[in-house]
């Protein structure tokens, strides 16, 4: 199957200020990949070389199978870039309808249909909306031509928790459509729940790229276990991953790292009463990437969004 997106050593210099370098990246068709990384790490300079907004200096880049330059391809994308400029009088419903009927032609019903799951108000003179009705429309005019791919510039920013909640849930119908998404954030509590796969930039590099499902499976959780009666230390000692394990009369605490399943069996001996898994902390995992004060940053960042 032709890779959504394909870059080979993708390099943008703004002078002599790095944008970006030696990218390879392969996006798959189908898949909803994350790209993250903190402020000026190089998200929108690659989002905009995948557009042709901007050209590298050097390397290669398909998109859809095709040279960016190619302008037929624009029609099958859909991008919310970061900043979004809405000005002037018109009324935001005018301005979707109108960009709806250039795109060959997209149902009313639609985009207020979209409208509706992002508690947009689309009655309002452009240039007047609110940052995150701004957000909003953008969003719509990114999905309302049910485009093949969709390019989303840190998408959730200026929204409220429940509508971040739908636009998560369009993210996944996309996706269970089989169309492919790439989102860029600066936190990774944004783009875990949807994301197969996430990237991670720093400084205008590519220094990893992780599958969320194994990354899930290699973190560290802590699990209780509270029993109707008190079990004895050894059934739980010497299991494969179990770390930090506490038994106190009928109350088991540890942390596991890797599949829970020789513990469940475990435990599975007595009769458990009450159990509890905390999700596992991936942000301390790509922390790791990030240095100290771009760490504080993102952390600061999911306190705001939480
Ligand atoms: N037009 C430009 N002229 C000069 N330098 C630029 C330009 N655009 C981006 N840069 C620089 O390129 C680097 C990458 O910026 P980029 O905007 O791609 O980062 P980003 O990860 O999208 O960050 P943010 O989340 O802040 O938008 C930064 O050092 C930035 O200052």
């Amino acid at each position: 199957m032709t890779a959504v997106v394909e870059t080979e050593g993708l390099t943008k210099f703004y002078g002599k200020r790095r944008g970006l370098e030696d990218l390879d990246l392969v996006i798959r068709p189908g898949e909803v990949f994350g790209y993250l990384g903190p402020n000026g790490s190089g998200k929108t300079t690659t989002i905009r070389l995948l557009l042709d907004v901007i050209r590298p200096t050097r390397g290669r880049v398909t998109v859809l199978g095709t040279d960016p330059r190619d302008a037929s391809v624009r029609s099958r994308i859909g991008y919310l870039p970061g900043e979004l400029v809405l000005e002037g009088r018109e009324k935001a419903s005018d301005y979707l309808a109108f960009l709806g009927a250039v795109r060959g032609g997209v149902p009313v019903g639609r985009i207020e249909g979209l409208a509706e799951r992002l508690e947009a108000d689309l009655s309002v003179p452009m240039g007047r909306l609110s940052k995150g009705n701004k957000q909003k429309v953008g969003l719509i005019q990114a999905f309302m031509h049910e485009p093949e791919f969709l390019i989303l510039d840190e998408p959730t920013s200026g929204l409220d928790p429940l509508v971040q909640q739908e636009f998560l849930s369009m993210v996944r119908e996309v996706r269970v459509s089989g169309r492919t998404v790439l989102m860029s954030s600066h936190v990774l509590a944004e783009a875990e729940h949807v994301s197969d796969r996430v990237g991670i930039v720093r400084g205008g590099r590519l220094v990893a790229v992780e599958d969320i499902s194994a990354l899930r499976e290699k973190a560290v959780r802590r699990v209780e276990f509270h029993f109707d009666a008190p079990v004895p230390r050894e059934a739980f000692e010497n299991l494969p991953g179990v770390r930090e394990l506490r038994v106190e009369g009928a109350a088991v605490s540890c942390t596991i790292d890797g599949r829970p399943d020789a513990l469940i069996k475990a435990a599975a001996r007595f009769t458990v009463v009450h159990m509890v898994s905390a999700e596992p902390d991936l942000e301390e995992i790509f922390l790791t990437y990030y240095s100290e004060e771009e760490a504080r940053h993102a952390r600061a960042g999911v306190e705001k969004s939480a």
